[in-house]
């Protein structure tokens, strides 16, 4: 007998409704009531969806507003003071802590986000402090509950687990080990109440396990589990996804819990766990399709690996929450059937596991019709040579060691880009895309859909490109950029002007909040079939007499923020996409662009979770980003971009990226970044983001001065750049002038006293 679950459903709705909604609510065009009675809807169609796919797990309260750290947040009543302070409503509080608060006399930022594990998904982090008394607030849990029973549905119910919870918190006061028993009290509590609850289970996530854990570690989990297990009533799965939790199998399967969720699609050596340390008569949900990848599962791969398990009563799973997918294939009207035919979004991935229960429960399987349908479709892969190409294959191969360095060191390339350049101490600047305003989204779908031309399209670009320069130029910016107007998206722009990509219409995924991405399909051989960014920054750079910074993405974050084909080579694939950017870069300084900035914003966060495996990953980022530009003059200055940089573990790779300046965020992390940097003598120059774009506050000029005063302690003058910390498109105009006028003014005020 076989059975099928999902860890979690993408809640974004098919056509984004979750994100309009709340962004509607947010700029009050509908009431809290509406947002809660449309979000209702959406979490029942979603429900209909699952049952209409005979899902015998449906999971509830995988749905958020938000986030559902932040409904955690909520759920254990963890509301840091300065929120609770606020006096605000329930619904505004959770809003005040995911985007900040400013109005009247009020002004507090919003809670830090960091990367979930190693996807594109961000989680709003937890703060811990002597002030927190939890509190348990089921209300929406309950609600959801009720929605699903409405529909005759007995949910399994999804919560992040308390070890998860506490690991991933920033912990203020004291030590992780000085909160342990009042989070194990409050998860008592919880399991007490949702014991009344007619369920299948409880589903508590523990990703945290995949990752290296020691022996406190281990400890700590079995000291908060013993206890929370003994309360139990209703069946509990323990849910791991994003790889193998060989550090603690051995524990976990002593433990009572009633089920083990596990990754057996990321997490190789789970099958060996399993193997070694038997199943103890546990229920194994096995994550065997892919929550994480668009490509159609392998039926024959599938059948081969429940084999190898050998377990009775197995329950089909996705390797994890389907969240990290967009919706569904089907509207993808545009996409050749060829290659549809190899996709499967969630929907299809919902498909692919009651047909494999089908199949499974087919005495004869080989001849299951849905059976040979998915061979003969994977099969059809290898007739699409359209998407080969020997010419870049043999570049790659040629590569030399030379290839990967820019002849001329660090101190003697600074010296010569000091003197070219010539800009004032503390040059300002910003990363690059400006506010992509309802003007912008509204002319770039006009031109989607033919009703305006390309001529048209591009007099629009070339007018925002103006206006931006003019913008920056009142200012007083110092390095400008040209505001990336023509690029919906800083990876899928390139993945359109590159060969070798898909493109979808709408395999929108949710990346945080409100804000989702649309990831372009790496299906082959990458190459460049002309130079595609020059045009814009060359005309942007003709308009001032400042310099203009080229703006690129860099292979590694191309590479992360895409679907990749399961079988390519990562590192011939990040090689192709180096050297397509090397023409590009050597392009825009032919041009006479002399600051070409390529941004690496994802190459943290791919990160491997467990250390072992760093090395390689490392290697090949680091080269690849060099490969980009290890061909430019001395004097052309070479920035990178990363986003929530957590670098400490990774400095000395940062520093042999060998860039000549590097942006990254710092004012959310209390600028212990900088320490870092200085620790590990850092000798490159560095602009640490001074404000938050991800909030609309705006920082006032005293604020500005406080935060660039401190960086001035920190790094010397000759190599700090002052900048925003991350790309402003997803800002409006006016809280993005306020902001770096602001930021200006700052840097000059101190300028004066240096
Ligand atoms: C997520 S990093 C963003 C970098 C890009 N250049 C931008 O400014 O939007
Ligand atoms: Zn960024």
């Amino acid at each position: 007998m076989y059975k099928t679950s999902v860890i979690g459903f993408p809640r974004i709705g098919e056509n984004r409704e979750l994100k309009k909604i709340v962004e509607n609510f947010l700029k009050k065009e509908i009431t809290k009531n509406e947002l809660l009675k449309e979000s209702s809807n959406i979490r029942k169609k979603h429900l209909n969806i699952l049952k209409e796919n005979s899902i015998d797990y449906i999971t509830i309260n995988d749905f958020s507003l938000y986030d559902n750290f932040l409904d955690t947040i909520c759920l254990l009543g963890a509301i840091p003071k300065r929120y609770n302070e606020l006096e605000l409503d329930e619904l505004d509080t959770y809003f005040a802590m995911a985007k900040g608060y400013q109005k009247n006399d009020k002004d507090v930022k919003a809670l830090a986000m960091k990367k979930w594990f190693n996807t594109n998904y961000h989680y709003l982090v937890p703060e811990l402090d002597k002030n927190i008394s939890f509190n348990l607030n089921l209300k929406k849990i309950l609600s959801e509950y009720k929605e699903a029973k409405d529909l005759e549905i007995t949910p399994k119910i999804s919560i992040i687990g308390p070890y998860t919870f506490l690991k991933l918190s920033n912990i203020k006061e004291g030590d992780l080990e000085d909160y342990i028993n009042d989070i194990k009290e409050i998860y008592i509590e919880l399991i007490q109440n949702l014991n009344k609850l007619d369920i299948s289970y409880i589903q508590i996530e523990e990703p945290i396990l995949v990752t290296d854990l020691n022996n406190k570690d281990i400890i700590n989990f079995e000291n908060i589990y013993k206890e929370i297990l003994n309360v139990k009533e209703k069946k509990i799965l323990l849910q791991t996804y994003f790889g193998d939790i060989r550090d603690i199998y051995e524990n976990i399967i002593k433990l009572d819990f009633d089920a083990i969720g596990l990754d057996l699609i990321d997490g190789e050596y789970n099958f060996e766990l399993i193997e070694k340390y038997g199943i103890n008569n546990k229920e194994i949900f096995a994550g065997i399709v892919n929550g994480k990848n668009i490509f159609i599962n392998d039926y024959k791969k599938s059948i081969e690996i429940i084999d190898r398990l050998g377990i009775e009563n197995l329950v089909l799973s996705s390797s994890c929450s389907l969240l990290h997918l967009p919706f569904t294939i089907k509207n993808e009207t545009s996409l050749d059937e060829k290659y549809k035919i190899l996709l499967s979004f969630a929907v299809e991935k919902l498909i692919e596991l009651r047909e494999l229960k089908n199949i499974l429960e087919f005495e004869d399987f080989e001849n299951h019709n849905k059976y040979n349908e998915n061979q003969k479709k994977i099969k059809s892969k290898q007739n699409l040579t359209e998407f080969l190409n020997n010419e870049v294959k043999e570049k790659v191969k040629n590569l030399k060691e030379e290839d990967f360095y820019r002849k001329e060191k660090f101190d003697e390339r600074i010296k010569l880009q000091k003197k070219y350049l010539n800009l004032p101490k503390l040059p300002t600047t910003t990363i690059g895309s400006f506010p992509q305003t309802l003007e912008v989204r509204k002319i770039r779908n006009k031109y989607r859909k033919n009703e305006i031309t390309k001529n048209k399209y591009n007099e629009f670009i070339y007018s925002k490109i103006e206006e931006v320069i003019k913008l920056q130029e009142n200012l007083e910016i110092d390095v400008l950029v040209h505001g990336e107007f023509e690029r919906t998206d800083m990876v899928e722009y390139f993945g359109e002007n590159f060969e070798g990509f898909l493109i979808t219409k709408n395999g929108w995924v949710q990346s945080y909040g409100t804000r989702c991405v649309k990831p372009p399909v790496i299906f082959g051989d990458i190459s460049r079939k002309d130079s595609f960014t020059v045009e814009y920054i060359k005309y942007a750079q003709e308009l001032t007499n400042k310099y203009v910074k080229g703006m690129l993405t860099g292979p590694i974050t191309i590479i992360n923020w895409s679907f990749v084909r399961e079988d390519l080579s990562i590192r011939d694939i990040a090689y192709q996409i180096a050297l397509a950017l090397q023409d590009e870069v050597l392009d825009l300084e032919k041009s006479g662009i002399k600051v070409i900035q390529i941004d690496e914003a994802a190459l943290r966060e791919k990160l491997p979770l467990r250390k072992e495996n760093w090395k390689e990953y490392l290697d090949i980022a680091i080269k690849a980003f060099r490969l980009t530009n290890s061909k430019v003059k001395a004097d052309t200055q070479i920035h990178t971009h990363m986003c929530y940089s957590e670098f400490k573990d990774i400095i000395n790779e940062i520093k042999e990226l060998d860039a000549d300046v590097i942006t990254i965020e710092a004012a959310k992390s209390d600028l212990s970044m900088i320490d870092i940097l200085n620790e590990n003598n850092y000798d490159k120059e560095v602009g640490p983001g001074v404000y938050d774009i991800h909030s609309p506050r705006i920082p006032s000029v005293e604020e500005f001065e406080t935060v660039i005063n401190e960086l001035t302690k920190k790094i010397e003058i000759e190599k700090l750049w002052i900048n925003p910390d991350c790309g402003l498109k997803t800002r409006g105009n006016k809280e993005t002038i306020e902001s770096l006028r602001n930021m200006v003014v700052a840097t000059k005020n101190i300028r004066k006293n240096l």
